[in-house]
């Protein structure tokens, strides 16, 4: 038996109550959580601190295989569990690509032999995200794997007919597609927002319309064959009122919107720095009000941080010549601090709900994102939203320093981690998986 009291903590900010958690379930929470630990519990004095359910990403980047510069499953998922994630959705767009049983059980296996985060590994709706022919979805949903989020993400899904094939298809095991909305005939060479900071900057522009012509599309197509749609990091006003308008509709459709959208504008790109290149593009600082008034009215779903690690040869560099993607696991939590708890805008509880339950539900992950309860599996993150740090990416754990928040000071920092009852993050460290575990 492996058993764990956390004496003093705050679940969900909310009044103290020690947690018991044993053999990797929430036993006791409670006055009668001490008396029912075992002599043998470890016991970890957590006063003060906030307890949340174990952070769940839905749209991360680790890079393995083929990107093993930038990143790899170890390294990512580290990383994850240091942000206080318990669980992350692998992107497809590695090389090989995830678009077979093979891959995804690769990254599956991979993730398991880390044991930093459970790892969800996303499929590539086409064959090597082409956008021609459909991938082997079914082989991946029925492997070891189970995979039920499906994106070309990095690419569009264009070709409408495949996308209504897509949609159609995954019906069958309840799987969703997950888009990476970009008109790519309206934003060939676009490198920033398209708007007055572009124009000064004399940077090609990324417009608004870009975006939300295919979520309008999409989301009439979900509509049409009665599917679920996923719509990866939105960042325009325009989108969130095509979501409002799909949602009030009664289109099975969820939204996800990253925390550098949360946060950053246009004007970042000022700079030239390339830190500050992603896709799709910050925009203004009136999309930044529209994505988190939509966030916190639940108009968008889940955060997801979209963690695309560069190596610096592909960052240290002009901003044309750049990559697009910054990292974002290790400072999620704290942007979300920062943009929506200390403004008042959500309590602790909408903080779960958005970073950890309902990614779980779109994801059909069972495990993971049910709450602090007595039963449910113990994936749990403890944070001190009193420490504010200044961000430094040399320091960070993943492997790649492409984080635009470098020199910048955010409140909060994840003490520790448990993943299905095991402490991944002590201290504010990763604790390496020992033996017998
Ligand atoms: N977001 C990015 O700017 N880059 C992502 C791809 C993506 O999410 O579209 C990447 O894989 O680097
Ligand atoms: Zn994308
Ligand atoms: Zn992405």
């Amino acid at each position: 038996m492996t058993a764990h009291l956390l004496t003093g903590v705050r679940p969900y900010g909310e009044d103290a109550a020690d947690i018991l958690v044993i053999d990797g379930r929430i036993a006791a929470i409670g006055p009668e959580a001490a008396a029912q630990a075992p002599a043998e519990a470890e016991r970890h004095a957590f006063d003060e601190l906030i307890a949340l359910p174990g952070l769940v990403d839905i749209h991360t980047h680790l890079r393995e295989p083929g990107g093993e510069s930038a990143e790899t499953v170890y390294t990512g998922t580290r990383a994850a569990a240091v942000g206080g994630y318990t669980a992350v959705f692998a992107m497809a767009n590695t090389n090989p690509v995830q678009d077979n049983a093979g891959v995804v059980e690769q990254v599956l296996r991979l993730g398991q032999d880390a044991g930093w985060v459970d790892v969800h590994p996303v499929g590539a709706v086409s064959q090597g995200l082409k956008g021609e022919q459909l991938s082997e979805m079914g082989a991946m949903a029925g492997s070891a794997a189970q995979v039920r989020v499906f994106s070309d993400d990095g690419r569009c899904v264009y070709d409408p007919v495949l996308m209504r094939r897509a949609l159609e298809y995954v019906k069958s095991f309840d799987g969703v597609i997950a888009q990476h909305s970009q008109d790519p005939r309206l934003t060939e060479g676009s490198q920033m927002h398209e708007g007055a900071v572009s124009a000064e900057l004399g940077l090609r522009g990324w417009p608004a319309v870009a975006e939300e012509s295919i979520i309008a599309r999409d989301v009439l197509l979900a509509e049409h064959v009665g599917s679920r749609l996923h719509v990866c990091h939105l960042s325009t006003s325009g989108s969130v009122d095509i979501i409002r308008w799909a949602k009030a509709r009664g289109i099975d459709v969820t939204a996800e919107v990253t925390p550098h959208h949360l946060l950053l504008t246009d004007e970042m790109a000022r700079s030239y720095s390339p830190l500050y290149k992603v896709n799709p593009p910050l925009r203004t600082a009136e999309d930044v009000e529209a994505v988190r008034e939509a966030l916190a009215d639940g108009t968008i779903d889940v955060v997801g941080t979209d963690h695309a690690p560069h190596p610096l040869e592909d960052k240290d560099c002009e901003w044309q010549a750049g990559a697009f993607g910054m990292t974002g696991l290790e400072t999620a939590l704290p942007i979300l601090i920062e943009t929506m708890v200390s403004t008042g805008r959500m309590t602790w509880r909408d903080i779960a709900r958005v970073m950890s339950t309902t990614p779980a539900l779109i994801g059909r992950v069972r495990d993971q994102g049910q709450g602090l309860e007595v039963g449910a599996p113990a994936n749990i993150t403890v944070v001190d939203p009193t420490v504010r740090r200044t961000i430094d990416g040399a320091s960070q754990w993943t492997h790649s320093t492409n984080t635009p928040y470098a020199g910048m000071e955010l409140p909060g920092q994840v003490i520790a981690t448990f993943l299905h009852g095991r402490p991944t993050v002590l201290a504010g460290a990763p604790v390496e998986k020992r033996d017998e575990d």
